[in-house]
């Protein structure tokens, strides 16, 4: 269930960063002024042409003056304790390369005062968790990157791999297998977020040495749980999202070229993207209210925060020197966009998925599993110690001091109890007229005990192990904690005044907004015709002064738009190039028969933004082995290279063993299957006839013949420019003949009937035989040398080969 609220406009404010060193050494003039009190600012062109200048009003403005501390009170404080009272909030930073997005969201980690809008958030957070006596909370993180339109995962430890955006009917968009990490202190969270910021794509540009390639998002989900007035429990869950976006840029200005190139498209086609966003979002004529959030993944993702459920909170960056006018202006019109975007924040209420849900339900069936353990075991006092111990570690959480508490109360009672036993097994011992057999009776009775008792401290231990676990994670203020108590008043009386300060300032905004607007539209008393034609001539004169500023500002946009088709052009000029020396090397490099059938199997897959080709494992490339090169002076393969040369063709049982079965489910061999023959290891006829049935199965399944490519052929190309072609890896044993023998060979060569080892033309990549009983190459650097005459032996296919 979702509490509704009023809408509210997103938050804009603008920052301007201190000139930097190499400005000030370059006599960089500034070109923007800043009227922090009336949250307007001014950019005017060139030093000399003060009078082409614009301004804008935003909800607040700093200047170069401004401290992290100022900027987290007034931007980011009122937002995160929205969060801590269960709405959703999203902090992001938008702005020019080297305009100071990463130093206000991160900023230096040293010294404490220069920490940015993130770190903060972490003592915000704790800081009023440790003051909350009567809710229990749960904090989890997750830090995720946008790089060249692919989502990463930046805990990962893998975090160059690629991660899917879904939709969920109840939760709307998500990440499928991102990882959150349910955090219990600042230093925890601390870590979290310098794992992932080592993770992050960054590289040069000409603007920032240490440029972000991609747009970040740092979220931080918190559950709370408590119990109403009502008696019955509640728990709200918000979710703060904090956004670190790449630099919005020239191509030109940046330098960049092949990699750098291709991700600054893809930067500026999502900030595109979230601009054609903000512009559908604010111009009321929008076909049928349609927002284009699909057109890229960082919209995707911030949907919510833009025109959805989110209080959203935008910090535009500029710079303050003449030579980024362009970007300054383009920046500010943006931001002044984003204004307009309405959102309507609402509360999350019991949500379907809270985390905090879960645990609460395995504390509780964790301490009925304790009570009915210790009830069967009969030792109903040491029971009623450990629920106590329970009840103290579920309403606190336990210091380092309880649990080693704990562990010497157990130990006690342990000793005590063995102690007991001791002494009965002393009495029985002791009691001489006692008949053997009642004797012996007795101390199995006794040992039976014993056991039992073990059994039983044993599944308590357990139990408070994985309690005082869970606990531990779950997150409660305490009575004590008056220094964090107080700090929260202050804080609090600080937000107040800057609440205030901020509602006085837009009242001024306003009035200021309205007395101009009156100026303009006031029509006064005429005492004479005189009068009234000067009053005339003035308004006139005023509302000429307003069309000619209109149409600078339209003369000003078209160029900005000009500009932009130019960048576009430029881009399109770059990709167009790339595209004709891919298709130089698709027509004069690839038979053309090939070519189609590949283009054949290929599917756009719209949702992934890419082509789809099925088998692509057994596509030349992903098979073809680095060429070993030890008497080229290049290192030998390692192990693994060579594991996969052999499975890419050298050993037909590797290839089987290692590819084919796995990949078509067919029936396991013994050794014995195999024929060895010429040293080579060959595959038996029963095994070709079962391989040769499932790839007939397979072409059946697609309805589309294997192409020889899927069966690994390869093309070896010569330095004079033409291309051999062959059926295999060209770096393995066996390769050359096999184009004569078959074109249409399956996957495993050296099938049934051909009983083909490989041959000696695979010498001529510098390898010996294969080793028949480990399936592996081995090399030998004289066999290099043999390299040119093999290949001038390899059959030249038709039409490949220059004359
Ligand atoms: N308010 C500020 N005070 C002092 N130095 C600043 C400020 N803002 C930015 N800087 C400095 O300017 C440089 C560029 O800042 P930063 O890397 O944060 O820019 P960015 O906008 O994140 O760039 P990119 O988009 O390329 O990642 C850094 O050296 C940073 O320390």
């Amino acid at each position: 269930m979702a509490l509704s609220n009023k809408a509210e406009c997103v938050r804009v404010i603008i920052r301007c960063r201190p000139m930097s060193e190499q400005e000030v050494a370059d006599g960089r003039v500034r070109v923007v002024e800043m009227d922090v009190k009336n949250a307007m600012v001014t950019v005017f062109k060139g030093s000399g042409g003060r009078d082409a200048t614009k301004d804008f009003t935003y909800d607040a403005v700093y200047d170069w003056n401004s401290t992290q501390q100022q900027i987290y009170d007034e931007t980011a404080f009122s937002i995160v304790e929205s969060v801590m009272e269960g709405y959703n909030g999203t902090i992001f930073a938008y702005g020019q390369t080297g305009t100071g997005k990463t130093y206000t969201m991160v900023g230096p980690d040293k010294p404490p005062e220069v920490r940015g809008v993130i770190p903060r958030a972490f003592e915000h957070i704790f800081n009023d968790i440790n003051v909350t006596t009567d809710k229990k909370f749960l904090v989890r993180a997750s830090f995720l990157e946008i790089y060249n339109e692919e989502i990463r995962d930046l805990l990962s430890k893998n975090p160059k791999e690629k991660l899917e955006l879904k939709d969920h009917t109840d939760h709307g968009v998500y990440v499928k297998d991102l990882s959150t990490f349910v955090v219990k202190d600042v230093s925890e969270m601390r870590q979290v977020m310098m794992a992932g910021q080592k993770n992050r794509s960054v590289g040069a540009t000409l603007m920032n040495i240490e440029s972000s390639r991609s747009h970040s998002i740092f979220t931080i989900t918190i559950e709370s749980f408590e119990v109403g007035p009502d008696g019955k429990s509640h728990i709200r869950a918000g979710k703060l999202n904090m956004v670190d976006l790449a630099g919005s840029e020239r191509q030109s200005k940046t330098g960049s070229t092949g990699d750098t190139l291709k991700e600054a498209t893809k930067i500026n086609l999502s900030l595109s993207a979230l601009g054609h966003v903000i512009s559908a979002l604010v111009d009321s004529k929008s076909p049928h209210g349609f927002v284009p959030y699909r057109d890229s993944k960082l919209t995707r993702l911030l949907q919510d925060s833009l025109g959805g459920n989110t209080k959203t909170v935008m910090i535009a960056q500029i710079g303050p020197a003449d030579y980024n006018y362009d970007e300054t202006l383009s920046t500010l019109r943006y931001a002044y966009r984003a204004k307009s975007i309405k959102n309507k924040p609402r509360i999350n209420e019991d949500p379907k998925d809270a985390m905090i849900r879960e645990f609460q339900e395995e504390i509780a069936r964790l301490k009925a599993e304790l009570e009915s353990r210790g009830g069967a075991g009969g030792v109903v006092e040491k029971q009623v110690v450990v629920e106590k111990v329970v009840e103290k570690v579920v309403r606190e959480g336990p210091s380092e001091d309880e649990i080693k508490r704990m562990q010497e109360n157990l130990h006690l009672e342990r000793e005590a109890i063995q102690k007991q036993f001791e002494d009965e097994r002393h009495a029985i011992e002791q009691q001489k007229n006692l008949a053997e057999e009642e004797r012996r009776r007795l101390m199995e009775e006794l040992k039976s005990r014993e056991e039992q008792e073990e059994e039983h401290k044993r599944a308590q231990e357990a139990l408070l192990g994985k309690l005082k676990a869970m606990e531990a994670k779950m997150l409660q203020g305490t009575q004590v904690m008056q220094q964090a108590l107080q700090q929260e008043q202050e804080l609090k009386k600080a937000q107040i005044e800057i609440e205030e300060r901020r509602k006085r300032e837009s009242q001024l905004h306003r009035q200021r907004e309205a007395e101009q607007e009156e100026k303009l539209l006031l029509v006064e008393k005429y005492n004479s015709q005189e009068e009234h034609i000067s009053k005339l001539t003035n308004k006139l004169e005023k509302l000429w002064k307003k069309y000619k500023a209109a149409s600078n500002e339209i003369e000003d946009l078209q160029q900005e738009f000009q500009q932009e088709r130019e960048d576009m052009l430029e881009s399109i000029r770059d990709l167009t190039k790339e595209l004709k020396l891919k298709n130089v090397i698709l027509t004069h490099f690839v038979p053309e028969e090939e070519y189609h059938r590949i283009e054949q199997r290929a599917q756009w897959d719209a949702e992934e933004d890419e082509w789809v080709i099925s088998r692509l494992e057994f596509a030349g490339n992903n098979m073809r082995p680095k060429r070993p090169g030890s008497a080229l002076g290049l290192p030998r393969p390692t192990s693994e290279q060579a594991r996969l040369l052999a499975i890419a063709g050298t050993n037909p049982r590797y290839r089987y063993d290692n590819i084919i079965a796995n990949d078509l489910d067919l029936p396991d061999r013994t050794t014995s299957d195999w024929a060895d023959v010429q040293g080579q290891q060959v595959m038996p006829e029963n095994i070709q006839a079962a391989l040769d049935a499932a790839l007939n199965d397979a072409d059946d399944a697609t309805g589309l013949p294997f192409t020889d490519f899927e069966r690994s052929v390869y093309y070896s190309y010569t330095d004079d420019g033409g291309a051999v072609r062959n059926d295999r890896p060209p770096s393995a044993a066996g390769g050359s003949g096999s184009a004569k023998r078959s074109e249409k060979r399956r996957v495993v060569s050296g099938g049934s009937g051909s009983k083909r080892p490989g041959t000696a033309s695979r010498k001529g990549r510098g390898m010996k035989e294969a080793d028949p009983a480990s399936g592996m190459l081995g090399f030998d650097p004289r066999e290099d040398e043999r390299a040119a005459d093999d290949v001038k032996a390899f059959p030249k296919a038709r039409g490949l080969v220059k004359a």
